[in-house]
């Protein structure tokens, strides 16, 4: 397998199931980081192992997981393209998080961000090159290329010319429809530089959707010294997680697969619901709790559930979310109690900042299409319109003196801050989507209050 995005959450998650199914090493994983190679210089020096450590108010448990078997800078488009090319490798998953995908309001490759363009470009002066060199001399990859869109394209273009056959790409970014999204992020890359290849990439690639699901704080030094006590290994990437999992998956794997079932993964022909309970009533509670806990002067998730205000605000945006998860098995109740439960690990210091950042791209996903559910059933939406209030007041939190704006869309977003006060809730209403209505900005702009009363 190759993984792009060599984060936190790919070793707690993918990395840990495909150790867990496949205790004879049939697999491995070549794992490419997204823009700098420290984590991969880290794992490479460690031969890729690292212990994952399961934390619950009973303690800790450490284990060594050993699925990893290369790190690599993801810049090395070169070793990327030989590894995809490779009949070996039959699954590619990603973790390169949700602004990666570059995907504009319509769902297609964002061609107007400057980091597309400047990929695209160099795509384009690179098949040229290939065009004009004689038949049969290989031309070295484009070392240049900033998104795993672009990085993918040149991959899938190696293998279509070795004849290494189908694949199946899974993301695992916390996207709805992850698998059309990587489709489209990768076909907007490859379409405008090779048709053929685009419809290699159609034919050969079988785009798999998942749901994903394991509270994976960031590392921090306190998490390295205190592996480096209980274990007496100096390891500089463990990974700190929750003995909660879970890996719904949807989609065909022409290449094989682990057999990552052996560790609880369910594969299933109708995801949506599943996918839909995970993001909003998860990550959805986690954007209203990162932003409304933190105007409250909360720095966990723990910290935020235990305040009996933000607990309200967050069952009111459940029972709004509720509403919308009809299909039978899904068992709402059971999921929202396991939530609370999850949420208020105290031991697992899930800080409300790390998920406040890329609120613009999260927010589409989390909380707008609850609230337009809502609008469309003749209700308000108010709870979910809360999490929007939410994150205008945290942006603007501390006037003057405010950090930058943690966003891919930052530049955007500031130009919306810096202008008329009294346009800045439509103003972000609407750049969120544009079928937001003057009622909902209304609304959005009726909660934005005293977060501390
Ligand atoms: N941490 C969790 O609890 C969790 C749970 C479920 C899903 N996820 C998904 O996994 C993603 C990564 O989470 P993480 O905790 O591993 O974060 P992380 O910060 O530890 O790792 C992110 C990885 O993505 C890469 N990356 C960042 N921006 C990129 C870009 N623009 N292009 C390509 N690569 C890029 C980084 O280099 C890094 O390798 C999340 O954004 C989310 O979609 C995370
Ligand atoms: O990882 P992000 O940045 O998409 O979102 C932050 C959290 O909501 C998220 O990581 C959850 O912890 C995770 O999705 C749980 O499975």
């Amino acid at each position: 397998m190759v993984h792009l995005g060599l984060g936190a959450f790919h070793r707690s998650h993918q990395a840990w199931y495909t150790a867990a199914a496949d205790p004879d090493h049939e697999w491995g994983i070549a794992a490419f980081t997204g823009r700098s190679p420290d984590a991969a210089e880290v794992l490479a020096a460690q031969d890729g192992l690292y212990t994952l450590v399961e934390r619950d108010d009973a303690g800790d448990r450490f284990e060594v997981v050993g699925s990893i078997s290369a790190a690599h800078h993801g810049g090395d488009v070169g070793e990327l393209a030989r590894l995809i090319a490779s009949p070996g490798t039959a699954v590619v998953t990603l973790t390169i998080t949700e602004p990666a995908y570059h995907l504009g309001s319509d769902g297609l490759l964002d061609s107007a961000s400057s980091v597309v363009a400047q990929d695209l470009e160099v795509l384009r002066s690179w098949q040229q090159a290939r065009t004009g060199a004689a038949s049969g001399t290989p031309l070295d990859p484009p070392g240049q290329l900033a998104t795993a869109g672009a990085r993918l394209v040149v991959g899938f273009d190696a293998r279509r010319h070795a004849g290494g056959g189908p694949l199946a790409v899974v993301s695992c970014d916390n996207l709805s429809s992850n698998g059309t999204a990587a489709a489209e992020t990768i076909l907007g890359f490859a379409r405008p530089i090779s048709e053929e290849l685009a419809v290699w990439i159609t034919d050969n690639v079988s785009f798999v959707d998942s749901s994903i699901d394991r509270i994976t704080p960031r590392t921090t030094e306190a998490d390295v010294d205190l592996v480096a006590e209980a274990t007496g290994f100096r390891d500089l990437a463990p990974v700190v997680t929750e003995p909660f999992h879970n890996w719904i998956l949807s989609g065909a794997f022409p290449a094989g697969r682990p057999a990552w079932e052996r560790a609880g993964a369910v594969f299933t022909e109708r995801i949506e619901p599943f996918e839909q309970r995970k993001l909003w009533l998860l990550n959805g509670a986690h954007s209203l709790l990162a932003y409304a806990g933190q105007l409250r002067g909360h720095e966990t998730v723990a910290d935020a559930v235990a305040d009996t205000r933000c607990a309200a605000w967050l069952e009111d945006f459940w029972d709004e979310a509720s509403h919308h998860l009809t299909e039978p098995g899904l068992d709402v109740p059971g999921y929202r109690a396991a939530l609370q439960e999850r949420f208020s690990n105290s031991r697992i210091r899930h800080q409300l900042s790390q998920i406040a950042a890329e609120g613009s791209s999260k927010l589409r996903m989390r909380a707008v299409p609850v609230l337009l559910a809502e609008r469309k059933a003749g209700r308000t939406g108010r709870a979910s319109a809360r999490i929007i209030a939410a994150w205008i007041d945290q942006l603007l939190a501390d006037g003057a003196a405010r950090k930058p704006v943690a966003d891919a869309a930052a530049g955007t977003i500031e130009r919306i801050l810096a202008g008329d006060p009294d346009d800045v809730t439509a103003g972000l209403v609407r750049f969120l989507d544009d079928r937001l209505d003057d009622d909902v900005v209304a609304l959005v702009h009726s909660l934005r209050t005293s977060w501390r009363a």
